[in-house]
């Protein structure tokens, strides 16, 4: 991808805020990145019941961004990703770096309030199947609304993570600062939510299944994520009308954001 300008050819599924950029870095930048993570001393990583996992740039704590600098080997592509996205208002600061096993994923969720509201996660090694469903407050949604078609909106949708792509997801509706511009979007924000015709991704949980295979049917990118080079990385399974991807290997994904409060030492909390 050369410029910001081309991000809305790489929107996925019906939500304008959700882009999948394959073959984002090479065969050889994703092997670099696989050996410097895995350079770290096992102190590093932090285990969790279905995956472990290395964060870097600091702590997020409540206040902020108990700030370090990220190491050259990442800053490299976190100011590409800023660069050729354009959606970050300043240096990416913080990547959580998680790696899964064949049979491990993480639980439905959304991404805590300290961050600027825009995700970038590249993703390394096996592919896996990203599941996107709608926050609960949008159930009532749901049931009633219907777009012109009649087809109903809001539904469950999924996103196929290859190794060497990009996802980005954003919310338009939030602004870091909450001044006068950031006021009228949540305003306009709260119709839209009320009137049920404008969704953001953050009204939806993202999660990974933990299973050793995953479904395609509700993936909205298998197009894109299989015609490239990338689907030679990819163990498809057809049968007569599922589809499923097999994780053979582990995944490493780098999680990156920014988080706007930023202090450099804790004395000044
Ligand atoms: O591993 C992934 O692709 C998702 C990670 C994630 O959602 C998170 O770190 O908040
Ligand atoms: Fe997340």
């Amino acid at each position: 991808m050369e410029r910001k300008e081309n991000l809305n050819n790489f929107i996925v599924g019906d939500l304008p805020t959700l882009f999948y950029i394959p073959d984002f870095i090479t065969d050889s930048e994703q092997a670099q990145l696989l050996n410097n993570i895995y350079q770290a001393p096992v102190s590093k990583w932090k285990s969790l019941k279905n995956r472990r996992l290395q964060n870097l740039g600091g702590v997020v704590h409540e206040k902020g961004l108990l700030t370090q600098d990220l190491p050259p080997w990442l800053s490299k592509i976190t100011e590409r990703i800023r660069e050729e996205s354009g959606l970050f208002p300043s240096a990416i600061n913080h990547v959580l770096i998680n790696e899964y096993l064949p049979n491990q994923g993480i639980m439905p969720h959304q991404d805590g309030p300290a961050y600027y509201p825009v995700v970038a996660i590249l993703s390394l090694g096996s592919p896996v199947v990203m599941d996107f469903t709608p926050h609960s407050r949008l159930d009532s949604c749901r049931r009633t609304s219907t777009d012109d078609n009649g087809a109903e909106k809001h539904q469950p949708f999924s996103v196929l993570l290859m190794p060497r792509s990009l996802l980005i997801f954003k919310d338009d509706a939030y602004s870091g600062k909450l001044n006068v511009i950031g006021c009228f979007r949540l305003i306009v924000y709260g119709i839209c939510l009320f009137t049920c015709s404008i969704i953001m991704t953050t009204d939806y949980l993202h999660g990974i299944e933990d299973n050793v295979v995953h479904q395609l049917v509700k993936v909205v990118n298998e197009n894109e994520a299989l015609s490239r080079s990338a689907s030679r990385d990819a163990e498809v399974i057809r049968s007569e009308d599922t589809k499923v991807v097999n994780r053979t290997e582990g995944r490493i994904s780098l999680t990156c954001r920014l988080v706007l409060k930023v202090h450099k030492n804790l004395f000044r909390f």
